[in-house]
């Protein structure tokens, strides 16, 4: 039988390299984030993000958490620039989130919650042919921060009770994922890996240094999603994190000084 991966203490990220050995890689994710380790490159240019509503899909909960669906046959919605070279198409964007306010992002700066904005190159054919490749996929990874009702979330919290169970989806046409994210783009950089199984090593990671905001209450409608789906003993989708990951030397750089 094939390993159901998880969050919890029987199948969650410490039991993880028993099927998937490359969560003990060089380029492993997340990873703590110490600012004052960072170092500026005035060779890193701005981020270059073009989403076009229209190739979003639909919302899905998959069972460890719920991502919002793009169409990805065309260069309607893209990432250029930054850190990379050539044309990201975006794919998905999904979060990760804890039981409670002060646990949840992954990259710590810590904080409740992490949008994860995941763009795959389009030098390779497929987002499946390019989660392989070193150069595959670059994520972008905004902090939520607890703090005043985020409106540019409701939308997204507004589809959960139609996918309030895992494999439950529906359709999310025409949202704009641009507006979930902050107002400055400044940015830290550093190669790594899926912070989910395969945890596959192909991401350049681009990690915003600015939160959005999130309130308590926005997050506790996060915490109503299960993980189990319809029929099953409910478990509450809460803790989807992975902890930080040794930098194993890797060069953190900042866009900004
Ligand atoms: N948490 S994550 O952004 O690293 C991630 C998770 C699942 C599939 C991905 F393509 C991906 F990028
Ligand atoms: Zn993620």
């Amino acid at each position: 039988i094939t390993m159901s991966w998880g969050y919890a203490p029987h199948n969650g990220p410490d039991k993880w390299a028993d099927n998937f050995p490359i969560a003990n890689g060089p380029r492993q994710s997340p990873i703590d984030i110490v600012p004052g380790q960072a170092s500026y490159d005035p060779g890193l240019k701005p981020l270059n993000i073009n989403y076009d509503p229209s190739t979003c899909m639909d919302i899905l909960n998959n069972g460890h958490s719920f991502q919002v669906t793009f169409t990805d046959d065309t260069d309607s919605s893209t990432l250029r620039d930054g850190p990379i070279s050539g044309v990201y198409r975006l794919k998905q964007f999904h979060f990760h989130w804890g039981a409670s306010d002060d646990r949840g992002s992954e990259h710590t700066v810590a904080g409740p919650a992490e949008l994860h904005l995941v763009h795959w190159n389009t030098k390779y054919p497929s987002f499946g042919d390019a989660a392989s490749k070193p150069d595959g996929l670059a994520v972008v990874g905004v902090f939520l921060k607890a703090g005043d009702d985020n409106p540019n979330l409701q939308k997204v919290l507004d589809s959960f009770s139609a996918i309030k169970t895992k494999g439950k989806q529906t359709s999310f046409p025409g949202f704009d994922p641009s507006i979930l994210l902050p107002g400055s783009l400044d940015y830290w950089t550093y190669d790594g890996s899926l912070t989910t199984p395969p945890l596959l090593e192909s991401v350049t990671w681009i990690v915003c240094k600015e939160p959005i905001s999130v309130s308590s209450g926005q997050m506790s409608q996060f915490r109503s999603l299960l993980f189990t789906p319809e029929g099953e003993a409910e478990c509450c989708m809460v803790d989807n994190y992975r902890p930080p990951q040794p930098l194993k030397g890797r060069p953190v750089r900042a866009s900004f000084q």
